[in-house]
């Protein structure tokens, strides 16, 4: 960044609380804001962490809407909607990952239910105002400031207890946030601090919080770092390692923070002789001086996550169609898309190879 250049930064409003035992202030956090009579969502598995949220709501919590699911269907989105409107809610604590934060802000976009989000992985989610609804298997998503959380409860208790598998991917899924921020056409000096200290927040607690779950001190940093690159996300438009993840996930079914955490060193490989600053930012958020894409690509060797595209059940036969697809639909990259260029790239994730530039 130099004294001439030129930038627009637009801050999101939203209050953000974080403490080891914060879910215990929900009820304040809802007097707070003039609201007294919530629905709790979550997904089927996480049950027990709404039951935990209701307790502490007391009366001014109307019922739990367990279903929540990835890619928010819109079938299960206006249940829930029904849902809101039968108890008569005047707001949505939402406890979880993406998935259930997904819910929250489909019900946000059609009755304008203001949002309370607990979040539960490292997805970041609970800091855009973008929202994703699936119909007929298609993926449609947007912004509105309507659907971003009014408030946002870190409680890095509460990720104790995701497991490692998960807790790798998801931080990588964050890590891939910030670091298509710091390349993004309306990057800005300070969403690039944050992207910066976000990055380095993961490289420094992942490998402890696969370690060990319970390791509080690592699970606080993570969510710190959850926090920084989720903001990134919600501030800047996203490019090529996004897009990809999309057509990837959205054509081939695959889960969406493995698959985020599986292409990132790749396609940071491909755009980071074209990104000097955003290539600067991460050799120090990494400790390295060679490319941040090789140490990233170090740092996943330790994780316990599948390591290419072809241990998601992915075929060479299948790329083809998801090249064409990525193609089909320009978008801003720091370095031009070109059909050669993505059959390298996809080709070494396919395989999970060491990444190198074509
Ligand atoms: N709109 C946005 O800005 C945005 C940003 C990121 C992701 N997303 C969306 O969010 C979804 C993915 O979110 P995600 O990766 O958090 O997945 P998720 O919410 O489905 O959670 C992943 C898994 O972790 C489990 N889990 C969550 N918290 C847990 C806990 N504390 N302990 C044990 N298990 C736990 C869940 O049950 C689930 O099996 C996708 O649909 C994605 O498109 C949206
Ligand atoms: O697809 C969405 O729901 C919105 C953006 C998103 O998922 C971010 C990501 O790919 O992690």
């Amino acid at each position: 960044m130099t004294f001439t250049s030129s930038f627009h930064y637009q801050a999101l409003p939203m209050r953000v609380s974080f403490e080891v035992g914060a879910v215990t202030k929900v009820g304040e956090e809802l007097d707070r804001l003039g609201l007294s009579r919530a629905l709790v969502l979550c997904t089927p598995e996480q049950n027990h962490l709404a039951d935990l949220v209701m307790d502490h709501l007391g009366d001014r919590g109307a019922g739990i809407f367990d279903q929540a699911r990835m890619h928010v269907p819109v079938e299960t989105a206006d249940r829930a909607r029904d849902r809101a409107r039968e108890l008569g809610a005047d707001s949505c604590v939402v406890i979880g990952g993406g998935s259930s934060i997904g819910l929250g802000k489909a019900i946000a976009l059609e009755h304008g239910l203001p949002i309370i989000a607990i979040p539960t992985t490292y997805a970041g989610s609970e800091m855009t105002p973008i929202w994703g609804l699936t119909r007929d298997g298609r993926k449609q998503t947007g912004r509105d400031a309507k659907v971003l959380p009014q408030s946002v409860i870190y409680d890095p208790q509460l990720t104790a207890t995701l497991p490692a598998e998960i807790s790798a991917a998801s931080g990588l899924n964050a890590v891939a946030h910030a670091v298509e921020a710091l390349y993004a056409p309306d990057a800005s000096p300070i969403i690039s601090l944050m992207a910066e200290e976000g990055v380095r927040a993961f490289a420094e607690s992942l490998a402890a919080v696969v370690a060990d779950g319970n390791d509080l001190d690592a699970r606080s940093k993570a969510l710190y770092g959850a926090w920084l690159c989720g903001a990134c996300l919600g501030a800047t438009t996203m490019s090529l390692h996004h897009k990809l993840c999309h057509v990837l996930g959205g054509s081939l079914d695959l889960p969406h923070a493995q698959t985020h955490a599986i292409v990132l060193p790749y396609v940071l490989a491909y755009n980071e002789s074209h990104a000097p600053a955003a290539r600067a930012a991460l050799q120090r958020a990494l400790g390295t001086d060679g490319d941040p894409s090789t140490a990233l690509w170090d740092l996943e060797q330790q994780l316990q996550i599948p390591h290419s595209l072809e241990e998601l059940g992915v075929r060479e036969t299948q790329l083809p169609a998801v090249i064409d697809e990525v193609l089909s639909n320009p978008y801003s990259n720091p370095t031009p898309v070109t059909e050669d260029g993505l059959r390298h790239l996809l080709g070494q994730a396919l395989r999970g190879d060491r990444p190198t530039r074509r």
